[in-house]
């Protein structure tokens, strides 16, 4: 998978060069690519926004600019690209948009700032024919769209055969199964006092896969009813319902 991730802030950027991320990188299952955003600006100034038509506060990213600057990168490598535009009016990403997107051959990622990039840019991209999503990764409001990028990149890269060390990893991961994950455990066997479950000391593999499910089941229905009342008809089986 090719990653293009355009800024006014590659720095920003830099943790996914890091560990896990990293590795993949440095495996070759991934190509990632940081474009400075200025340096598709052609003032002396590198402006890349100006005031909002219409008034309000703040300030909007320029589209010729972003035109130039996606025009350049899609440019870089044949293959066709999501282009991923963070936005907190986008549509939620989730773990089954990291799993849709994980067998993409290219991402090219979007980050805006100030309040965001104009409207056009999206709109001329999509007439183009290009494929653009515009994504939220939470009901609350950040300063740009790096950190959202830091965040769908390693929901996505950690998806892709040979990233994680057990793939099993995955496939159990809160969410993937519409639950969210129970408690878990190591040693000691007692840390102040507190014990581990016996049932996951017992060796009877059934008992304890039963008990894990049990505690996801009670998990997300104290804190995620939304998830449970969103699973499919025959998601939950006579054991679960018993629960
Ligand atoms: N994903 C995501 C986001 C963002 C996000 C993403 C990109 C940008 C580019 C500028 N801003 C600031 C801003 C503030 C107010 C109105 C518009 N824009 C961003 C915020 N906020 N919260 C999320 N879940």
């Amino acid at each position: 998978m090719r990653i293009d991730v355009i800024t006014i802030f590659p720095g920003y950027l830099a943790p996914l060069r890091e560990a896990l991320l990293g590795r993949a990188i440095s495996a070759g299952l991934v190509d990632l690519a940081v474009h400075d955003l200025r340096t598709w600006t052609r003032d002396v100034h590198q402006a890349v926004d100006d005031a909002p038509y219409g008034g309000g506060p703040g300030m909007v990213m320029r589209p010729q600019v972003w035109g130039e600057a996606l025009d350049a990168v899609l440019a870089l490598d044949e293959r066709p690209a999501r282009i991923v535009v963070p936005t907190p009016a986008g549509r939620p990403f989730t773990q089954a948009t990291a799993q849709a997107w994980s067998g993409d051959e290219r991402l090219l990622f979007t980050c805006g700032r100030y309040e965001g990039i104009d409207q056009r840019v999206v709109d001329d991209a999509r007439r183009r024919d290009l494929t653009v999503d515009e994504v939220s990764i939470g009901d609350y409001v950040l300063v740009g769209g790096e950190v959202a990028v830091l965040v769908m990149v390693e929901a996505v890269v950690r998806l892709l055969p040979g990233v994680l060390g057990n793939p099993a990893s995955a496939e159990q991961d809160s969410f993937s199964d519409g639950l969210l994950e129970g408690p878990a455990f190591t040693r000691p066997e007692v840390w102040r006092g507190l014990a581990v479950p016996d049932v996951l000391r017992s060796g009877n593999h059934a008992k304890i896969a039963r008990w894990r499910r049990d505690r996801a089941l009670e998990r997300t229905a104290e804190r995620r009813p939304d998830l449970l009342a969103a699973l499919p008809e025959d998601a939950l089986d006579d054991a679960d319902r018993a629960f």
